[in-house]
C-alpha cells in the first residue's frame, strides 16, 4: 500500500494508540511492510529538524522508535509513501524543489539488516534520491610531508569545476591557516566518536594520536555537484575503502628519500619537534604498507614537484588545462503541495493535480506539464549513501487519451 488517507491514520490512532497522539505529531502517512506499520511525517521527538518515524508491530501493537541512519530530510508539510521491493519507501516530498523531492527509507534491505544485527534495535535509512554517477573518486595517500596537500590543492586551482575534495572530519586542532569546513571539519572527540557509531563515515582511522574520518556525507556532496570527489587519506583509510563499495582509483606518493620527507615537514614549520618525530616514525610504516599487494594502483615520487604533478595529470587523463564545466541543471520549481503518487510496475507516476495547483505545477520539473514518471529500474545505490539514478520523464496528456513521454534527465 501507499500513501495513508486520514482515516488510516485515525484507524491507527484507534487500533494501536498506546501512549502515542498521532494526530499531535502530525504524522501523514502509514506504510505497511510485513507486519510491520512505518508511520512517517512529522518531526522526530529528539529533533524538529527532520520527519519523525515510528513503527508499530501490527500484531503485538507494540510502538517503536527506531534508530535513523543516513542523511535526513529536512521536515515538509506533506509527503506521499509508496513501497518498492518490500524493503525501501519512496518518499515524495510537497513544496520542495525538484532535487529534494526524491527519498528513500530503506527499511529491509541488505544494509538495514546488517545494521539491525550490529545495532541490535531497530533500524531504517535514509538516502536522497539523485539523477546520475559521478566518475570514479580518487584516493591518495603517502606520508605527512610528501606533498598530498600540495599536490591536491595544484589540481583543484587548475580544474575547479572538475574536482571537489572530500572534507574529513578530524580530533586534531587546526593549523593557523586551515578554517573548518574547508580542510577539515574540526570535531570533539565524543561527537566523532558517537557519528562513527551512528554509521555516519565511510571509514576512520586513528592517525599520529587523533581521529580522522570521511563522512559519508563529505563524499556524497562532491558528487551531488557533478564532480570528482578527491579524498586524502592514510594508507590505513585507504584499505577501508578499499574494503567499501566505494570504486575509487588509489594513489599513493612516496618522498625521494627519507632526507627529504623530514626536510619537507621541518620547512613546512607546522608541527611540534615531538609531533615531526611522530609522524617519522609513522611514516616508516606508511612507505611500508603503501608497498602492500593490490592496494594501491599507481604510485608517483614526488621529487621535482613539477614533474610529479605532470605525471598525477596524465594518469588521470588529464591533457592540457582545459577545465571541464559541470552539468549544471536549471533551477526547477517546487513540487506543488497537492500531489498524488501512485506506483505502475517499475514507474512511479507524480500526478500534480489540476486547477489552482495546475498552475503551481506548470513550471515542476521544468517542464510546464502536470504528470511526471518516475522510472525505477534503472535505481542504483542507497543508504548510507545516495540511491542515483532517477529518470523522470514529463508525461503529456492529449485531448484524444493518447500519452507522450519525454525524458527530462
Ligand atoms: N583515514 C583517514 N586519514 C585521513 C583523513 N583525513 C586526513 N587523513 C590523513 O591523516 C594524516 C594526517 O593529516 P594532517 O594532520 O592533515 O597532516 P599532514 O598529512 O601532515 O598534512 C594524513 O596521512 C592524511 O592523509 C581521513 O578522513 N581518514
Ligand atoms: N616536490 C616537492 N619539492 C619540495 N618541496 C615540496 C614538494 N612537494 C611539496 N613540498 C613542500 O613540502 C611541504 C609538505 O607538503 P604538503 O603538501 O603539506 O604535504 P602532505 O599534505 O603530504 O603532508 C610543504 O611545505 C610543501 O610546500
Amino acid at each position: 500500500m501507499g500513501e495513508a488517507p486520514a482515516f488510516f491514520v485515525d484507524d491507527l490512532q484507534r487500533d494501536f494508540s498506546n501512549g502515542f497522539d498521532l494526530k499531535s505529531k502530525g504524522l501523514q502517512t502509514a506504510t505497511v511492510v510485513g507486519d510491520k506499520i512505518y508511520v512517517i511525517g512529522g518531526t522526530d521527538d529528539e529533533s524538529t529538524s527532520t520527519i519523525g518515524i515510528r513503527i508499530v508491530n501490527k500484531s503485538t501493537g507494540e510502538w517503536v522508535i527506531p534508530m535513523v541512519l543516513g542523511t535526513k530530510p529536512k521536515p515538509c508539510k506533506v509527503h506521499s509513501a509508496v513501497l518498492l521491493n518490500d524493503d525501501r519507501i519512496f518518499i515524495v516530498k510537497g513544496n520542495s524543489s525538484s532535487d529534494d523531492c526524491a527519498w528513500f527509507l530503506e527499511v529491509d534491505t541488505q544494509f538495514i539488516r546488517d545494521q539491525k544485527k550490529i545495532f541490535e534495535t531497530e533500524v531504517v535509512a535514509w538516502s536522497k534520491g539523485v539523477k546520475g554517477d559521478a566518475e570514479k573518486p580518487i584516493v591518495i595517500s603517502g606520508p605527512s610531508g610528501v606533498g598530498k596537500g600540495t599536490l591536491i590543492s595544484t589540481l583543484m586551482k587548475e580544474f575547479p569545476s572538475m574536482f571537489g575534495f572530500s572534507v574529513s572530519h578530524t580530533t586534531r586542532a587546526p593549523r593557523d591557516k586551515e578554517k573548518d569546513g574547508v580542510h577539515y571539519h574540526f570535531t570533539e572527540r565524543s561527537v566523532m566518536e558517537r557519528d562513527i557509531k551512528d554509521g555516519k563515515f565511510l571509514e576512520f582511522a586513528s592517525v599520529h594520536g587523533n581521529l580522522y574520518g570521511t563522512s559519508v556525507e563529505a563524499v556524497e556532496v562532491v558528487a551531488d555537484a557533478g564532480k570528482r570527489c578527491i579524498l586524502d587519506i592514510d594508507v590505513q583509510g585507504a584499505r577501508s575503502v578499499r574494503a567499501s563499495p566505494l570504486e575509487a582509483i588509489f594513489i599513493f606518493i612516496c618522498p625521494p628519500s627519507f632526507e627529504e620527507l623530514e626536510k619537507r615537514l621541518r620547512t613546512r614549520g607546522t608541527e611540534t619537534e615531538e609531533q615531526i618525530q611522530k609522524r617519522l616514525r609513522n611514516a616508516r610504516a606508511e612507505l611500508e604498507q603503501g608497498q602492500s599487494a593490490g592496494l594501491f594502483d599507481h604510485m608517483l615520487v614526488n621529487d621535482d614537484l613539477e614533474t610529479c604533478y605532470k605525471s598525477l595529470k596524465k594518469l588521470l587523463g588529464l591533457d592540457g588545462s582545459v577545465d571541464m564545466i559541470p552539468n549544471s541543471s536549471p533551477k526547477m520549481a517546487e513540487l506543488p503541495m497537492d500531489h498524488l503518487v501512485s506506483k505502475i510496475d517499475h514507474k512511479i507516476l507524480i500526478n500534480c493535480g489540476t486547477t489552482e495547483i495546475e498552475k503551481a505545477s506548470k513550471n515542476f520539473f521544468s517542464c510546464g506539464l502536470c504528470r511526471c514518471l518516475l522510472d525505477i529500474s534503472s535505481l542504483r545505490g542507497g543508504a548510507p549513501g545516495r540511491t542515483r539514478g532517477l529518470k523522470l520523464y514529463a508525461v503529456d496528456l492529449f485531448a484524444d487519451g493518447s500519452n507522450r513521454v519525454n525524458q527530462l534527465s
